[in-house]
């Protein structure tokens, strides 16, 4: 087992090395349609199943209340957190439109609209990005694998190197912390 837990380790820092060299530029492009996405007063919608859920929760938990810096709060919207719109919404017009529908109830033009899939193929917010796109917003989709089709239809596709979900997972919940951190930054700090 102790070899087991080392070879998970290891894959986790591979994964980690990997995102350095290979995303670093796409981040940065992330961090900048959120950037100014806030200052034009827009904000930011996330979505995901499962894990991408509690992920896309945490983003937006970063923004509402803080991150590191003590500044005014942030506009962020997790997709999947009102379980009467998804009972109601899955319930009449199908699992695959719960992200979609919210996305056509909230989003305005030149907001930015996030959608996290390790395997970049869940309907659900494939649909929503296509529907958020339509309506003018940036969209920017955290992926693995091969980005799926999900890496086709968004703006901004960062798809992180590897097959196994756990380990993208990871890298996802590593990119949205370094873009927390870089956001609050480029709005708050003087000079940055
Ligand atoms: O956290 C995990 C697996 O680590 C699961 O809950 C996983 O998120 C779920 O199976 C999701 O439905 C997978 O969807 P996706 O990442 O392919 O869009
Ligand atoms: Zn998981």
């Amino acid at each position: 087992m102790l070899a087991e837990i080392k070879a998970q380790l290891k894959a986790h820092c591979e994964v980690m090395t990997a995102l350095g060299g290979e995303l670093s530029p796409a981040i940065q492009s992330a961090v900048s349609f959120v950037v100014a996405a806030y200052k034009a007063g827009n904000k930011l919608l996330v979505m995901g199943n499962g894990g991408s859920a509690a992920d896309a929760q945490h983003f937006v938990a970063e923004m509402v209340g803080r991150f590191k810096l003590e500044r005014r709060a942030l506009p962020a919207i997790a997709l999947h957190t009102d379980t009467s719109i998804l009972t109601a919404v899955g319930n009449d017009y199908g699992f695959d439109r719960i992200f979609s529908r919210q996305v056509e109830a909230h989003a305005a033009q030149g907001d930015v609209v996030v959608g996290i899939s390790t395997s970049g193929n869940s309907p659900n917010v494939q649909l929503a990005l296509e529907a958020a796109r339509g309506m003018g917003c940036r969209t920017i989709a955290l992926l693995g694998k091969d980005g799926g089709s999900i890496r086709s239809v968004v703006d901004l596709p960062l798809v992180v190197p590897s097959n196994d979900t756990p380990r993208i997972q990871e890298g996802h919940i590593t990119i949205i912390h370094i873009i927390c951190d870089l956001v609050e930054r480029q709005l708050f700090v003087k000079g940055e």
